[in-house]
């Protein structure tokens, strides 16, 4: 709703007021139509202020309700009615103006914001374009590239960059409210006929044409099949080339198009999700909101690769104190000259000084005695990191969390090094790991409630969405791509090529392809996991393609064996012009090699279409979501969803692989599984799993009913 009130004697002053970011319900829009038309019938009052209560002017339209039909006065003539008003309306902009809100503030004659305010048009993450006259007004506003900008990447800007953007008339650091009643009082007297930002000529550009022709360009390399953004361009190029109604009228269709376009209720689902997976619980029915985390003012991070330098950076930049060691002084001194760096770019980025005097660097463990938290990221085996725990259980005080960035290993044979094993989590970052917003926060059967509100709090406080999840061989993210990895391999062998398996995913909208993506992060890792499961050689008399009872495919091994492991060597699925070179090409030689290998095991190469590929990697990926649900080990679809957008390269406008599920039916999710489950018995991972056919009995819920279905949690371990 909106509260209306009349101060300093002529203005009347509009309070936006739905906690907790005054969204536009359908009661708020109401209420600004009533407590507008008391404004202008009020003779005493001569302007206007609308505000948002609780210093947060307005987070847009209310996304809950886009998934009902529409009740209560719709935006577009809201916005219309405010700007046609014959007395001056001021937006007093504090806190947020995003979306709907900013469009809002648009239809307002004047814009006072506070300087940190944070204004944007965020649609576009959500699968929309900003439909209440926001890609008409803006570019007016503000011209067009600038425009452009804003739309296409839905990026925030502070109350500052938008005044110099001319999005603002002003900004203070003082009370917004209070500037915004003064500057209503002083311009009360002026009528608002020029100041309808509808009715201002879109600003000159001298050559449209290649300006969107570009723009066109960037989104869609950037979009990965996602509509939204090709249409925010259309939407921006119909207010730079029609007049105001007709591009209200492009503004529409291209709105209800996406509207029902499905990749809006997936892009709404994920944002929704994000903040789900914050409300985490664990099989002993500790919660979020019962558990106090730990203070953290002081972090150990131990081996200084990649992993430990991002972890480093982002821990220091989220104010924490770091001690960073590593053994190896030449590792070390590279580290410190990276780690300062990396601190000095991303002060420079975000306008602040380099916080250099946050971070020191030991080569010993000592300093662990002194910190509130340690987090192992030193490489990944089991015997080294088992000695690393044994070490700081005898050197921490009382207390100390300790945390392992591990992608994978059992964080109860760590914790069973301990003194204290209910302190030990896992936190796996994603690298690199000061940019990449996920962590999967891992618990064993004997972490605490507290161990892990601390480390799920700690994500949040490095700006990170922190997911937690059960102990398992890969936890979720790595366990899903098992299976995933397994049928690419299982398709070369089978008759196709890298580049085709790799092209269907890219369609689809993955940023890489499964060979590129194992090229870049080397071949070597997984090889080495087979190799310490003991994978790596056949039985005798068993074929060199079963392992353990199962169908295997030693591909990825016999690359390696040939030293080809990805990037960094050069070679691997693709060649590279150098080692450590970023441009795959199809390799004529793994060609041959596919060929000579299907000749030896008696193969004979069939054509494989785009459909399997699909079905094949996806819906094996699926099928193990679900059994990761069915054994307790994500709390629910929210979790594995976030897992695969953020740190996994799933796009966001399929949602995630669970929701996917849903999108395509689950009924066809089992019937295609069953299928190529009958055609390849020797591949467990095809068979579906109880919870798909359960839900499938069931009647297929959607996703948000799943839970329903999901026996208790309980530890697998
Ligand atoms: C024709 C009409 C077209 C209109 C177009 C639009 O306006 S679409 C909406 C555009 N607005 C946005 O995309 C903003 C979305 N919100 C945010 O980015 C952030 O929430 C925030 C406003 C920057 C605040 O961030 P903060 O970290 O402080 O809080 P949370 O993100 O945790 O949010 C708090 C709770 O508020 C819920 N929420 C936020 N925005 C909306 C919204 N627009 N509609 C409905 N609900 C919203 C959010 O879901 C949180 O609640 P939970 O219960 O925890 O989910």
């Amino acid at each position: 709703m909106a509260q209306y009130s009349r101060v300093s004697g002529t203005v009347g002053l509009i309070t936006l007021l739905n906690p907790p970011v005054n969204a536009l319900s359908a009661a708020v829009r109401q209420g600004i139509v009533d407590t507008m038309d008391k404004a202008l019938s009020d003779r005493k009052v001569k302007s206007v202020v609308i505000c948002g209560h609780n210093g947060k002017f307005c987070g847009g339209a209310d996304i809950r309700e886009f998934s009902s039909p529409l009740t209560g006065p719709p935006l577009i003539p809201l916005i219309q009615g405010v700007e046609s008003a014959a007395k001056p309306v001021v937006a007093a902009i504090e806190g947020v103006a995003l979306g709907g809100g900013l469009e809002l503030a648009l239809g307002c004659h004047y814009r006072i914001a506070h300087s940190k305010a944070r204004l944007g048009l965020p649609e576009v993450h959500l699968g929309l374009l900003p439909g209440a006259g926001g890609s008409q007004r803006l570019p007016r506003l503000i011209g067009v590239p600038a425009a452009l900008d804003l739309i296409t990447t839905g990026r925030h800007v502070t109350g500052a960059e938008a005044l110099q953007l001319g999005l603002v008339d002003k900004v203070t650091d003082r009370n917004t409210v209070d500037e915004a009643v003064k500057f209503a009082l002083s311009v009360a007297d002026q009528p608002p006929n020029s100041r309808r930002v509808s009715t201002f000529p879109c600003p000159r550009h001298p050559d449209l044409d290649a300006l969107f022709e570009g723009a066109m360009q960037r989104v869609r390399q950037r979009a990965r099949g996602a509509l939204a953004p090709v249409a925010c361009v259309q939407a921006v190029r119909a207010a730079a080339t029609l007049p105001y109604a007709q591009g209200m009228e492009r503004e529409r269709e291209l709105m209800a198009t996406l509207f029902t376009s499905g990749q809006a209720r997936a892009q709404q689902y994920h944002f929704f999700a994000q903040r789900a997976v914050g409300r985490w619980s664990m099989p002993s029915g500790a919660r979020w909101d019962t558990t106090k985390p730990g203070a953290v003012h002081k972090a150990m991070v131990i081996g200084l690769g990649t992993m430990g330098r991002g972890i480093s950076v982002a821990l220091v930049q989220a104010g924490v104190s770091v001690v960073a060691m590593e053994t190896n002084e030449k590792q070390l001194m590279e580290a410190k000259q990276a780690i300062s760096s990396m601190l000095e770019r991303g002060a420079k980025r975000r306008g602040v000084a380099p916080a250099l005097d946050k971070i020191g660097y030991s080569s010993n463990m000592e300093p662990a005695a002194d910190v509130d938290l340690v987090i192992e990221a030193v490489f990944e085996d089991m015997a080294l990191k088992k000695k690393v725990f044994q070490q700081l259980s005898a050197l921490c005080k009382p207390g100390t969390f300790l945390c392992s960035n591990t992608s994978g290993l059992d964080i109860d044979q760590l914790a069973s090094e301990t003194r204290h094993p209910e302190l030990v989590v896992g936190m796996h970052f994603f690298a690199p790991a000061h940019v990449m917003k996920l962590l999967e926060v891992v618990y064993g059967s004997r972490s605490s409630p507290q161990a892990v509100a601390t480390a799920m709090e700690l994500g949040k406080q490095m700006g990170k969405v922190s997911v937690a999840v059960g102990n398992c061989r890969g936890f979720v993210g790595n366990r899903m791509l098992k299976p995933y990895l397994e049928q690419a391999f299982f398709l070369l062998e089978e008759g196709t090529t890298p580049e085709f398996v790799d092209q269907v995913l890219e369609e689809f909208g993955f940023a890489m392809g499964v060979f590129r993506m194992s090229d870049l992060s080397g071949l070597d890792v997984g090889w080495r996991v087979r190799k310490a499961d003991g994978l790596l050689n056949a039985s005798e008399g068993h074929s060199a393609r079963i392992r353990q009872g199962c169908r295997y495919s030693p591909l990825g091994d016999l690359l390696c064996e040939q030293g080809r492991f990805g990037q960094k060597t050069g070679r691997g699925w693709y060649q590279y012009d150098k080692p450590g070179g970023r441009v795959a090409k199809p390799d004529p030689w793994l060609h041959g090699f596919l060929e000579k290998f299907r000749t030896q095991h008696g193969l004979v190469a069939r054509r494989i279409d785009h459909q399997e590929v699909l079905e094949r990697c996806l819906y094996a990926l699926m099928n193990e979501g679900f059994r990761i649900l069915e054994d307790g080990i994500a709390a629910g679809p929210e979790d594995i969803d976030v897992i695969y957008v953020l740190g996994y390269s799933w796009p966001p406008h399929r949602g995630g692989p669970m929701f996917y599920a849903g999108m395509v039916g689950l009924q066809k999710v089992l019937e295609r599984l069953e299928h190529y489950h009958q055609e390849h018995p020797d591949i467990p991972s095809l068979k579906p799993c109880n919870l798909l056919r359960n839900l499938v009995v069931n009647g297929s819920p959607p996703v948000h009913k799943w839970r329903e279905f999901l026996k208790k949690p309980q530890s697998q371990l």
